[in-house]
């Protein structure tokens, strides 16, 4: 299938005060249309860069950017049919709901006639035709959102691109115009490319995720599928909050060594390790349970009370200290010793220089 939007091997260098900052260091990506991806990374690694290069704000060192099929390295901004919606919206507080969606349809010198037209459309596709006498001040968070989006699709734009867009919300609004935006994107599916660097939105939105780290995409796919099945130790502990615990081993048989404990090694890595080899055991805090029989020993070093659950930090060697989930509030003292076991099904096992995950390195082979 032609991918919608394709980055290939893209670069961008900005240089500030004499010094250079390498941004995006030969980044790939492609996605469908009607695809909702969310770009997800740390502060300052590139994510609004990226935005700026696919609607034509700023042209790339290197590399090249098809939109539909088409190499669009050349074509100015306006011809892309790409809108995007800043962090704050960008709405005229002192124009009317109906004025900012024509707002730029006036610009672009249409017809009285036809810019009505168009302006009522796309309103009632996003149910805010009730809406349209009134002024920023008078709407929600979530129906701003709507008229931000409507003056990006009035446009014939059908590939959206969204900036931390719901940063500036308060939380309650922000689920509410998260679930809004979930949905408007199921019924009219315009391709959108959303940037945050909120987990849970990336999670909760993105049909898929791509990760931003070091100026490439480290991972891309099914949010939920990267969850469970990081394909590096970076990921695994990026991802999720709690991050995934890494704890050293080393493997013997059909165990896993950590220090002077034994755990099972999981069923999909029995043939793709061998004895001594050096391992990173990735394992999520909610994946592992205090409990008497537990295989590992740790030490309580601190216990955060989150309501339906805690995360009680347990040192188990000198050098780790990890995360684990319990869902009863637990009244742990800090020092008191306590067996942790871990489900060892959920396991994912990287090698321990390249810290990237085993099955992957396997498959990757495999396919070959
Ligand atoms: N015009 C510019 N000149 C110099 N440096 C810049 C310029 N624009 C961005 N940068 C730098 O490039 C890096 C990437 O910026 P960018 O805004 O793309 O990151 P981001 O991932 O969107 O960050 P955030 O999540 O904080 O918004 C940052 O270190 C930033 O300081």
């Amino acid at each position: 299938m032609m991918s919608y939007v394709k980055l290939e091997n893209i670069w961008k260098e900005y240089e500030e005060k004499k010094r250079k900052v390498q941004v995006l260091r030969g980044l790939n990506l492609e996605i469908e249309k009607g695809e909702f991806v969310v770009i997800l990374g740390p502060s300052g690694e590139g994510k609004t860069t990226i935005l700026k290069i696919i609607a034509g704000l700023l042209r790339q060192d290197k590399g090249h950017v098809y939109l539909r099929g088409e190499v669009v390295d050349d074509l100015p901004p306006k011809d892309r049919r790409v809108a995007m919606v800043p962090q704050n919206y960008a709405i005229y507080p002192f124009m009317s709901v109906y004025d900012n969606i024509a707002f730029p349809l006036k610009v672009m010198h249409l017809s009285k006639d036809e810019i009505k037209k168009r302006v009522l459309e796309v309103a009632r596709m996003l149910r805010i035709d009730n809406l349209l006498e009134r002024k920023p001040s008078q709407l929600s968070g979530g129906q701003m959102q709507r008229v931000a989006i409507a003056r990006a699709l009035v446009k014939g734009a059908d590939i959206i691109l969204m900036d931390e867009p719901l940063s500036n919300l308060d939380a309650q609004v922000r689920v509410v115009a998260r679930e809004e935006l979930k949905q408007l994107q199921r019924d009219l599916k315009p391709t959108i490319i959303y940037v945050t660097h909120d987990q849970v939105e990336a999670l909760s939105l993105a049909t898929k995720v791509a990760i931003l780290h070091d100026g490439v995409v480290q991972a891309y796919g099914d949010p939920m599928e990267i969850y469970k099945r990081p394909n590096s130790a970076w990921v695994g502990s990026f991802l999720g909050n709690p991050p995934m615990n890494i704890i050293r081993g080393e493997i013997e048989g059909d165990s896993i060594i950590i220090d002077s404990y034994r755990i099972g090694l999981p069923e999909e890595y029995k043939n793709l390790v061998k004895n001594g080899q050096k391992v990173l055991v990735g394992v999520r805090p909610e994946d592992m349970e205090i409990r008497n029989s537990g295989e590992i020993e740790g030490k309580v070093e601190m216990v955060e009370d989150l309501g339906p659950y805690s995360i009680i930090h347990l040192k188990i060697n000198e050098e780790t200290t990890i995360r684990v989930i319990e869902k009863s509030l637990s009244r742990r003292e800090r020092g008191e010793k306590v067996r942790i076991s871990i489900d060892t099904s959920k396991v994912v096992l990287f090698d321990a220089s390249s810290e990237r995950n085993l099955l992957e390195q396997y498959e990757k082979v495999s396919k070959k």
